[in-house]
């Protein structure tokens, strides 16, 4: 812990930064190595996520920001639109884009649609991260650098730096947290210390019932579930050293066929998807939980304006 109640020393910085790359390019765990807790839920992700503080790196020098953005995709919706252009909004505001390139795969089509589009914010500093270097060989990596450099040059971006890591074997970790806080302008804490993240406790929770729910059905709805979570509480009544938390959610689909996937025969998929939920909620919460799942139906809500705001888009 450090303690700044005399002030921030000279020459900290502070800023936020947001890791892009395209799924399963090791983002998530690159953060939770970062901030040094799990936070992150590290698993394949739909693009339905709103942008949420993911962490905060504090150091005796500096301060760290982690954001997330939704991933960036060809939109076909409305939906799709308003994430692309959160994605675009998030990426000017943010000091510094650090695009991940795993180093066990070739750069690809995705890689190269997406720093084009980064390409096009103005001000904003990018670097590139050559992630799970504990996958590749030393010749592998040569070129892999090589090739993010080349790529660098094709799309008229300029590489403030070239990191290669591997968050897993925690390869370079700290050398990267170096690099980055010295990118941030130089300013005051933006957070107070001990806050590893202020994404609002809700939406962790509604993330954790989403996985659990999307879980084995993503190829049938991978965008059609979205989960809100309507109250969250500790009961009242309760001993102070036996608490407990109740949480009423509605899972949003878009169609009635829908609602029978993820409920399941006589309500047996969503029994499990509460019990999984819950498990992981007690997990992340450090509290016993009462969950309480509904189904409801939001017709093609992916289109519709309204319940695109209703539901926090
Ligand atoms: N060996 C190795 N595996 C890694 C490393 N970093 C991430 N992984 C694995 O790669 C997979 C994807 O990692 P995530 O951190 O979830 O990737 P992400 O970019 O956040 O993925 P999306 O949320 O889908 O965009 C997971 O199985 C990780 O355990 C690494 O440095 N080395």
């Amino acid at each position: 812990m450090t303690d700044f109640s005399g002030g921030w020393p000279e020459g900290f910085r502070s800023g936020f930064a947001c890791f892009v790359g395209r799924p399963n390019a090791g983002k998530s765990t690159l953060t939770n190595a970062l901030v040094g807790t799990k936070i992150v839920i590290t698993s394949e992700k739909p693009q339905t996520t709103r942008t949420v503080v993911r962490g905060i790196v504090h150091r005796e020098d500096g301060q760290l920001v982690l954001v997330d953005t939704p991933g960036l995709h060809r939109p076909r919706t409305l939906l799709g639109e308003r994430l692309n252009d959160l994605v675009h909004a998030t990426w000017s505001e943010v000091d510094v884009v650090a695009v991940c390139f795993p180093s066990n795969e070739k750069i690809g089509p995705g890689d190269r649609f997406l720093v084009t589009e980064l390409a096009k914010v103005r001000g904003t500093t990018r670097i590139a991260v050559a992630t799970k270097t504990d996958l590749a060989s030393p010749e592998r990596i040569g070129e892999h650098l090589l090739d993010i450099q080349r790529l660098g040059e094709e799309t008229g971006t300029e590489w403030a730096e070239i990191v290669p890591v591997s968050a897993v074997a925690g390869d370079q970790v700290g050398l990267l947290a170096d690099l980055l806080v010295g990118l941030m302008p130089e300013g005051p804490p933006l957070y107070p210390d001990g806050d590893l993240t202020d994404a609002p406790e809700e939406t962790l929770v509604a993330e954790l019932i989403r996985e659990a729910a999307l879980d084995g059905v993503r190829d049938e709805l991978p965008h059609s579930i979205a989960v809100v979570v309507e109250e969250m509480g500790l009961r009242e009544d309760r001993p102070p050293d036996k608490p407990l938390l109740d949480i009423h959610a509605n899972l949003y689909v878009e169609r009635s066929s829908q609602k029978g996937i993820v409920i399941g025969h006589k309500g047996a998929r969503l029994r499990a998807v509460g019990t999984t939920a819950r498990a992981q909620i007690e997990a992340l919460l450090g509290t016993p939980v009462y969950l309480d799942l509904h189904v409801k139906i939001a017709k093609d809500w992916q289109r519709d304006p309204k319940q695109l705001r209703k539901l926090g888009f």
